[in-house]
């Protein structure tokens, strides 16, 4: 039987911690096939990003139309999307999809991950069109707090299940991937939300002792200690 396919359009981090390197890597943990548009590709470390290089639009419109035409992919995740331009064509390419949109605009390490602009064009294009947008506190402050029912703030883990460690370079990339990649699987908004913060807890708690790099050390997206994930099964 075939994966279910879920395409990431997100930028590349060189430190292999958040962005496509992230979003590929969960979405084989959970049993999907990613496909992936890349948008930028980034100089980037746990302890911080040094470049950005925006790919021209032609050919992350194009890296669009190959995967749309020929893969249908079932959902379709956003992270950092860079420019204006992106934003509006995702807007307009993917909102007959389930479409997971993580407003990457500051990372981890605070670096601007996104302009007035874009912001601007998440506003009026891509956030009325989504299935669920995952901003963070410092996102949803940028994106003027939106009052919308699509809108899920992720706020670094709950009292109950919050993971204690500074491993945590990637995370927000990793729980929009399992939320796009549990909906992929069938199951509904609420049902595949839980599963994703489930998922991000428990691989955050895999690396929570590991020492890559200086900075914010990556969270751990692959590695599955225990028993496989829950995929389609029954909410
Ligand atoms: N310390 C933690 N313990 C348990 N879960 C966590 C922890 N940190 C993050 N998470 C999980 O990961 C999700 C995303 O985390 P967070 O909001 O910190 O990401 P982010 O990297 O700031 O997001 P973005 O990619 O939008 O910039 C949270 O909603 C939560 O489910
Ligand atoms: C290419 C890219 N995409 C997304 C993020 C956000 O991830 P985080 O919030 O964990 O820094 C990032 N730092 N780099």
């Amino acid at each position: 039987m075939n994966p279910p396919v879920v395409v990431t359009i997100a930028g590349s981090d060189s430190g292999g911690a958040a962005g496509i390197g992230a979003d590929l890597t969960t979405f084989a943990a959970l049993g999907v096939h990613g496909a992936c548009v890349v948008t930028a590709v980034t100089a980037q470390d746990t302890t911080g990003v040094r470049a950005i290089h925006p790919v021209p639009f032609d050919v992350v419109a194009a890296q669009l139309d190959a995967v749309l035409e020929d893969l249908d992919p079932v959902a379709v995740k956003t992270g950092m999307l860079a420019t204006p331009e992106v934003v509006r064509l995702v807007a307009s390419r993917c909102a007959d999809r389930l479409l997971v949109v993580d407003p990457v605009l500051v990372a981890t390490s605070g670096a601007v991950l996104g302009s007035v602009e874009v912001v601007s064009a998440y506003r009026e294009h891509l956030l009325p069109v989504a299935t669920v947008v995952t901003p963070n506190e410092d996102e949803f402050e940028a994106l003027g707090r939106p009052d919308a029912a699509n809108v899920l703030v992720t706020r670094g883990g709950d009292v109950a299940t919050r993971v204690a460690t500074s491993n945590d370079h990637g995370t927000g990339c990793t729980h929009s991937s399992a939320l796009a990649s549990y909906l992929a699987h069938g199951v509904d908004r609420a049902t595949a939300a839980a599963r994703a913060d489930a998922f991000v807890a428990r691989q955050l708690h895999h690396s929570k002792d590991w020492t890559l790099g200086r900075g914010r050390g990556p969270v751990a997206h692959l590695f599955v200690p225990t028993s496989p994930p829950t995929l389609g099964a029954p909410a």
